[in-house]
């Protein structure tokens, strides 16, 4: 995918070629939440420049719960920062929703791992959740009413006038995610969120990432370096290669919806794509 494609000098296709597309549209499928056109990025110059991703084309369609996976280091967290607009790519580009990403898009929201760095600890839970949207042109009790069905959302209500310090680590995630919920974002990237919580909080929070993406409608773009994770949540699994990233494959999972922690786990799909994508990555790439 291109920005444009060759044409005579006349401004005509060149023969063979695929129609031109108009100016300022974005490439890939027609309503696609996300493409991702010949993106590079190379940080630094010289003998000092690092090339982390190379290449990479690939697009998700609204609604989409897309996993990111690849071998430490790869480039995963520079491409979901190429995404949220808060990088550059040295080449191609990014489309959310049909716009060409110069920086961070309409009704996008991030989730970060650190959720104890991305909460404000003098704010209660209530006014954190509340803090994205408080200069929007909304009503004192619309705003309101989108912080009371967000905590509702991630299982909070109750705990409106806490604050961060007194929740577990699970439950301030939680308070990050209904944050990024009250935003009513139609697409969420998640850079390894639950990387700091225990394993039986994540599944907890794994089957709340799957009902706020069904309840709102939302695609979601998710960095993990959990392989059953990755195949838990996903319609898709995109896998990295070591530095300088390509994409090396492109799964798409078919499990049955919906998912459950124990059943999806058992099913002898489940086991043979986190296989799969195990190769893959201890492979680094290479085709297994
Ligand atoms: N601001 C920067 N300046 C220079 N190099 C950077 C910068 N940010 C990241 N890098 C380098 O780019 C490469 C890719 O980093 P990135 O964080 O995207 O990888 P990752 O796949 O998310 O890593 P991990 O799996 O360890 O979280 C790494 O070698 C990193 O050192």
């Amino acid at each position: 995918m291109t920005d444009s494609l060759p044409t005579t000098s006349a401004g005509a296709p060149t023969q063979g070629a695929a129609p031109t597309r108009p100016a300022g549209t974005a490439p890939g499928t027609p309503g696609a939440a996300v493409v991702v056109d010949h993106v590079s990025h190379t940080y630094g110059r010289g003998d000092t420049a690092h090339h982390a991703i190379h290449d990479l084309n690939f697009e998700v369609m609204p609604k989409e719960c897309v996993s990111i996976v690849g071998p430490s280091g790869a480039g995963k967290t520079t491409l979901l920062r190429t995404l949220a607009g808060l990088l550059q790519p040295s080449e191609g580009a990014v489309w959310v929703n049909g716009k060409k990403n110069t920086g961070v898009p309409d009704g996008m929201a991030m989730v970060f791992q650190d959720y104890s760095r991305s909460l404000l600890p003098w704010l209660s839970v209530e006014r954190n959740v509340a803090f994205p949207i408080a200069g929007s042109s909304l009503s004192k009790p619309e705003r309101k009413a989108l912080v009371d069905e967000s905590l509702e959302a991630v299982g909070l209500k109750g705990f409106e006038k806490r604050y961060p310090w007194q929740l577990s680590g699970g439950m301030q995630q939680r308070v990050a995610i209904a944050r990024a919920l009250a935003y009513r974002p139609k697409l969420m990237l998640m850079d390894e969120p639950f990387a700091s919580v225990d394993a039986q909080t994540r599944e907890g929070l794994e089957d709340l990432v799957l009902s706020i993406r069904d309840r709102y409608d939302m695609t979601i773009l998710f960095v993990t370096h959990d392989i059953d994770e990755s195949v838990y949540l996903a319609n898709r699994v995109l896998v990295l290669s070591r530095p300088p990233a390509t994409l090396v494959e492109d799964i798409r999972v078919e499990l049955a919806e919906p998912r459950d922690q124990i059943t999806t786990r058992e099913d002898p799909a489940f086991i043979h794509l986190r296989g799969h994508v195990a190769r893959l990555i201890h492979s680094g790439g290479e085709p297994v």
